[in-house]
């Protein structure tokens, strides 16, 4: 719908700093670190690995440059961001048929869209920035992901923010000279509506983002100037120019090479299509995201043993990759109100372009219509920590087909159930369940690397998950019957009729209803997760290194033990912290001591330059030295490799019209006595 739009604004725009994603730079031979993956992680770890001068760095990325492409509008224009899910920047994925759940999908498959481009996932994702509970942080310590709880990670996400609200927050908990810009959507009166109802429930209202983890939040967004902030943009356009960083784009990992059980370098197809072999000095380091990372480990026989014999791939190190998936379910439902709500054909009006093309103001620079988080404990089996968060969506999905579609939503409902929304009022509450028990799993079609994974899901598969769904439902429920909603005239949705055996608002109506419509959130994580030594079922250790295997290390959503609200904060925080750990393994100052200056002459005799750790410096006490034997823990789990000999070629490696913006826009109707405005913030 919005690729018109997208056209126009494409012919006004401006040159942005990462123009030209691809590199002409001459392949080297080897490079002391390897990153497979240019996404939300990748781009962190490209730039702060190549601080040092020393070091070189090379990031293989599959998908093309984010720049001067079709899609490049579509990329940096907050609003149009659906349109890009099922596109060329889009891997495209969609899951096994499931047998507990999408009923109401073209072939019971949950559509998985994930980046393909540089800036990855973030390129594509809807830009909410949720640095999530601290106890989720906790229990990734208390479970063995030793130096990962909140007080650990706390200084990482500070470290990356750029926090710029346009409602008070505590600037002592935020971080604000990070390049993360974090922003906020204009406020407008259903932010309020929203927030009241849920503090009409004894929620409290809170500023997203400082540790606090029950109540009501206004969203906090990445987007800076009015278009979208990824970390292709914060870390490594900023970086493109550095002579020790080379950045490979259209160009796909096939497998991680493995001699004497060190990863030594990758097997590549570039873009005219050949195979080709390039090493390492140190590290090779995987963050291809939540799906093509364990395929990439499977392809390279890291996996269950039984998985890769049935493919007849050498088993290098039988770990349980692509075993923990854990996807989070959310369910959208439409409220009915009888005052004006969103009308995404405003986007389209002129005078939206036009502020967008002059100032990168108006709608479209906003995620619209997001407008508010409500996170609730509704389990009392968990831990401390919020099962459920409510997003409130001040608009109906009716009104937006291309969104149905890219959830694969059946044609034949679009056309039905769906239409019903389109001559009413109305607004979407999407409940998503935070800490899902059903697992799922990533396994390989083939041994062609060309394939896609196949994705399983196992959605709903634990019935537990239903029910903290069916009390999100109940929680929707006390908010629709709260006076502010009330007053909007919301009302519950009519019955489903395909669930229609069952009496309307009953616990088995709902089940029904939830089976047909919980799709993902596309928020995977847990296919190579880490965790403790000891731990069978992880993958990495706290490190993130992959068990039983020198110089490979997993960072991004694949390696988070336990998903958190959102993502995109969690992984950057992540490969913020794990290119700490890759400097001191290396040797190398981290944090803010400053590196060794720039204008050092690279061949200067008197500094010779490193091509290890320097013996002096300090070595972390369970950082296994380079070619030092593989070890064989005790629990039996980690094998040592068998032998598969890849002799490395040339040198051997060394080891709304209604949409009412307060600040500037006039509503049509009087809203007053629909809400209250919300009091400051108590910080
Ligand atoms: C539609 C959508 C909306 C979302 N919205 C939000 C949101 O609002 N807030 C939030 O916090 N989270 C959101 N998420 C989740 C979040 O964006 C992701 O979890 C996160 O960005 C993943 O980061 P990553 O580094 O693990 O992987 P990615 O960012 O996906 O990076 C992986 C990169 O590796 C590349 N790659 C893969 N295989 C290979 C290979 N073999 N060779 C070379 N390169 C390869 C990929 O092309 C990609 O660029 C959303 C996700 C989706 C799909």
């Amino acid at each position: 719908m919005f690729w018109i739009l997208a056209v126009l604004l494409s012919l006004a725009a401006a040159d942005t700093p990462n123009k030209d994603g691809k590199c002409k730079q001459k392949l080297a031979n080897q490079y002391d670190y390897i990153i497979v993956g240019a996404g939300t992680a990748g781009c962190v770890l490209a730039n702060r690995l190549s601080e040092h001068p020393f070091h070189n760095v090379l990031l293989i990325e599959a998908g093309g440059s984010d720049r001067d492409r079709p899609e490049t509008t579509l990329i940096d224009t907050p609003a149009l961001v659906a349109d890009l899910w099922n596109s060329d920047v889009s891997w495209r994925y969609s899951s096994e048929p499931q047998s507990s759940a999408g009923f109401g999908l073209n072939g019971n498959r949950l559509n998985l869209p994930r980046g393909k481009v540089i800036g990855g996932t973030m390129a594509i994702n809807t830009m909410v920035y949720q640095r999530g509970s601290p106890e989720i942080y906790n229990q990734w310590a208390k479970k063995g992901a030793h130096g990962w709880s909140y007080n650990e990670v706390e200084q990482y996400f500070e470290r990356m923010e750029d926090v710029r609200l346009n409602e008070p927050y505590n600037k002592a908990k935020r971080g604000t000279c990070g390049p993360m810009r974090v922003s906020q959507n204009k406020i407008t009166i259903f932010r309020d509506l929203f927030g009241n109802a849920s503090l009409a429930l004894g929620y409290k209202r809170m500023s997203c983002n400082e540790g606090v983890d029950e109540g009501f939040c206004a969203l906090q967004i990445n987007t800076k100037s009015g278009e979208r902030w990824n970390t292709a943009k914060a870390y490594l356009a900023p970086v493109m120019g550095r002579k020790n960083l080379h950045v490979l784009t259209d160009t796909t990992v096939a497998k991680v090479l493995l001699y004497q059980g060190t990863a030594v370098g990758v097997e590549f197809r570039s873009s005219e299509g050949k195979t080709k072999r390039v090493f390492t000095r140190k590290e090779v380091i995987i963050s291809a995201g939540v799906f093509n990372t364990p395929k990439l480990l499977l392809l390279s026989g890291i996996g269950p043993r039984e998985h890769l014999k049935q493919l007849e791939i050498p088993v290098m190190s039988n770990v349980p990759v692509g075993l923990d998936l854990k996807e989070l379910p959310v369910v959208p439902l439409r409220i009915f109100l009888n005052i004006p709500s969103f009308t995404p054909e405003l986007l389209v009006r002129p005078e939206h372009t036009l502020a967008y093309i002059t100032n990168r103001t108006g709608l479209l620079s906003e995620v619209s219509p997001k407008e508010g988080l409500l996170f609730a404990k509704t389990s009392l089996d968990t831990p401390d920590w919020p099962d459920i968060n409510l997003y409130f969506i001040s608009t109906l999905f009716d009104r937006l087909p291309e969104i149905l579609r890219s959830w694969n939503i059946k044609e034949n409902l679009i056309n039905t159930w769906f239409r019903e929304g389109l001559g009413r009022e109305g607004i979407q509450i999407m409940a998503q369940l935070i800490h899902p028990l059903s697992r799922g799993r990533v396994t390989l079609k083939s041994d062609d690397p060309m394939d896609p994974p196949l994705i399983d899901p196992g959605f709903l598969t634990d019935i537990r998950d239903v029910r903290e769904l069916i009390k999100a439902v109940r929680l929707i429920n006390e908010l629709v019957n709260t006076e502010y909603l009330k007053k909007a005239g919301a009302t519950m949705d009519a019955p489903f009729p395909e669930c229609n055996q069952f009496t309307f608002n009953t616990t088995d109506y709902w089940e029904c209803y939830i089976r047909y419509f919980a799709i993902a959130n596309f928020h995977g994580t847990g296919t190579v997760k880490m965790g403790s030594v000891k731990d069978n079922a992880a993958v990495l250790d706290p490190e993130l290194r992959v068990k039983g295997i020198h110089g490979l290390r997993v960072v991004g959503s694949s390696a988070m033990p336990e998903p958190t609200e959102d993502q995109t904060a969690a992984v950057i925080m992540m490969a913020e912290r794990a290119s700490d750990l890759i400097k001191l393994a290396a040797g190398v100052p981290v944090g803010d001591v400053p590196m060794i200056p720039r204008r050092m002459p690279r061949n200067n005799p008197r500094l010779p330059r490193p091509s290890g750790p320097p013996r002096n410096q300090h070595r972390p006490h369970n950082l296994p030295m380079k070619n030092a034997p593989v070890v064989i823990q005790e629990d039996g789990h980690l094998s040592t490799p068998l032998s598969q000999h890849v002799e490395p070629q040339n040198t051997p490696p060394s080891p709304s019209g209604a949409l009412i913006s307060s600040s500037n826009q006039q509503s049509p109707i009087d809203h007053t006595s629909l809400h209250k405005p919300l009091g400051p913030l108590t910080l």
